[in-house]
């Protein structure tokens, strides 16, 4: 089954004279891993926003597991993307005032089908924080008082829980140095695979790439420019 379907996908920004995206088709298949690639400001971020409902195309159909969302409209993007997809941004996005196990259980608040996927959500979020190597003495303290891999590993943690279909990244490695983020891209993949989810990971490191069996270059793929 294809997790991601674009179909005359176009994306233009408001005040703009020409699209910054024009890809006629694109598919990604349930458990892909998935690199996109491109140079700063070919729209790469964009793209991710299209595809997790932040953005609505300009033009085009974007369909995610099979779900058509050419007239669905915010409400109905927010949920689904509760439901179905796992962010990891590159600020992370954290909640300063809760602790790490407490940022993990956040999307089972808001999705109920993430709540009964994850079973005990304290215990769920423990086992990723676990999996993910975050030191045991650290799950109640202050996202703030983490350093920027802990933070990452949270915010990993929060993007698997409930075993979403679609996982979104980011640069969510560009804070780190090659040990951590080898060990990072390992254990994502690990816990995705463990989850049958597919990944979309953006980043400019070429090392990254090479860990990933499917590498798009945006720039063959959009026709906007
Ligand atoms: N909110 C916005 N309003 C208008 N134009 C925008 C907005 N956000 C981004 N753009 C423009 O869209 C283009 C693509 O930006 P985008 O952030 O998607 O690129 P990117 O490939 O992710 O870049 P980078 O690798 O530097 O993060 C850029 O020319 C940018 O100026």
């Amino acid at each position: 089954m294809n997790i991601v379907e674009l179909d005359q996908l176009r994306y233009r920004w408001q005040g703009q004279s020409k699209d910054i995206l024009h890809i006629p088709e694109l598919n990604i298949a349930q458990g892909e891993h998935v690199f996109l690639r491109g140079e700063s400001g070919s729209g790469k971020t964009t793209l991710l926003n299209l595809l997790a409902g932040i953005l609505t195309p300009s033009d085009g159909h974007i369909r995610l597991l099979e779900h058509d969302f050419h007239h669905a409209s915010s409400m109905k993007r927010d949920r689904f993307r509760a439901d179905h997809m796992g962010v990891i941004f590159q600020q992370f996005n954290l909640l300063p005032y809760l602790s790490a196990t407490e940022n993990v259980t956040l999307p089972c608040h808001f999705s109920a089908r993430r709540r009964d996927k994850s079973g005990d959500t304290e215990q769920s979020a423990i086992q990723l924080l676990d999996h993910l190597q975050l030191d045991e003495s650290l799950r109640n303290s202050m996202v703030t008082s983490l350093s920027v891999g802990q933070q990452q590993r949270v915010a990993v943690a929060r993007a698997l829980i409930g075993q979403p279909e679609i996982i979104i990244a980011d640069e969510p490695t560009s804070a780190l140095d090659t040990g951590t983020r080898d060990r990072f891209i390992e254990l994502l993949f690990s816990k995705a695979e463990a989850q049958k989810s597919t990944i979309i990971f953006v980043s400019h490191d070429p090392h990254i790439a090479e860990h990933f069996p499917r590498v798009i270059e945006l720039s063959e793929i959009n026709k906007a420019l």
